[in-house]
């Protein structure tokens, strides 16, 4: 049986006072290792919040993250990636000035040499198994064809996948994507979920956290469902679809059982 590779803990964060995740208790929620889940929730809910919160990016007003059994409060942000997490974020951040295979690169070691060298216009990458890596990164993700291009030519889409790409370099046990549909043309979407369902397939943990549920429920084995920062419910797709509390609270009459 797999064990819990993520534990989010009586989790609270209070911007000004006013709550964003948690109620009186806390958020608390876990992740089996090898388990894909999709965080959901109406707009607001928390769900980037709570991304921020396990990343490191924000530190919780109060309790916990576990990450493989690590105290996520005794790690400093910049070292979280190296116990086996990669994101993404909502709006896509990348060197757009840059190659797509150097903005891959850049992220490999993720030095302070390399980012401010990058800023200064000298940076070069040359080791070559380094530059195989980021390549295979790109053909995952259907971005072979495009290794050279500057990255301010790619589509909304594509920018999404690069930076998945540039996560995977560093072979991330568990992958935070914040919403990996936003600006995908429809026409992508199947190809987006296989290269998802790939991740998965391969032993990676992956929580999305999507708008789209239909493309969610089709590839997600469990379903976080948050509403005013509080855990609403919580489990298997058809359990969520038909939980009367997600369907009067959060998905509508029309998805009604
Ligand atoms: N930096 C911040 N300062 C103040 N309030 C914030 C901040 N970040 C988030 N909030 C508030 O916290 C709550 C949760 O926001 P969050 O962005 O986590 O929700 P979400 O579920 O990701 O929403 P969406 O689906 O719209 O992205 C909201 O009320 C939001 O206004």
């Amino acid at each position: 049986m797999s064990s819990d590779l993520l534990v989010v803990e009586n989790l609270r964060k209070q911007f000004g006072g006013l709550k964003a995740v948690g109620g009186d208790d806390g958020l608390s929620f876990s992740v089996k290792e090898g388990s894909f889940v999709g965080l959901i929730g109406p707009n607001g809910a928390g769900k980037s919040t709570t991304f921020n919160l396990i990343s490191g990016v924000l530190e919780p007003t109060a309790g916990r993250v576990v990450l493989a059994g690590t105290d996520l409060a005794n790690v400093r942000s910049s070292d979280i990636a190296s116990l086996g997490l990669g994101r993404t974020f909502q709006t896509p951040r990348a060197f757009m000035s840059l190659s797509v295979l150097d903005n891959v690169l850049v992220g490999a070691k993720s030095s302070g040499e390399n980012l401010r060298s990058v800023l200064l216009g000298g940076w070069r990458s040359s080791e070559p198994a380094l530059i195989e890596k980021a390549k295979a990164a790109l053909t995952r993700v259907g971005l072979e064809d495009r290794v050279t291009e500057t990255v301010s030519n790619l589509s909304g889409g594509e920018l999404r996948m690069l930076e998945v790409a540039r996560q995977l370099i560093r072979d991330p046990k568990i992958l935070l994507l914040d919403e990996p549909t936003a600006g995908v043309d429809p026409s992508l979407q199947g190809k987006l979920s296989k290269i998802l369902t790939d991740l998965h397939k391969e032993g990676r943990t992956l929580i999305v956290v999507e708008h789209n549920l239909h493309f969610l429920f089709s590839i997600a084995d469990q379903i976080i469902v948050l509403q005013q920062g509080e855990l609403l419910s919580s489990g298997t797709p058809q359990e969520i679809k038909t939980d009367p509390k997600v369907v009067a609270a959060y998905l509508g009459d029309e998805h009604a059982a």
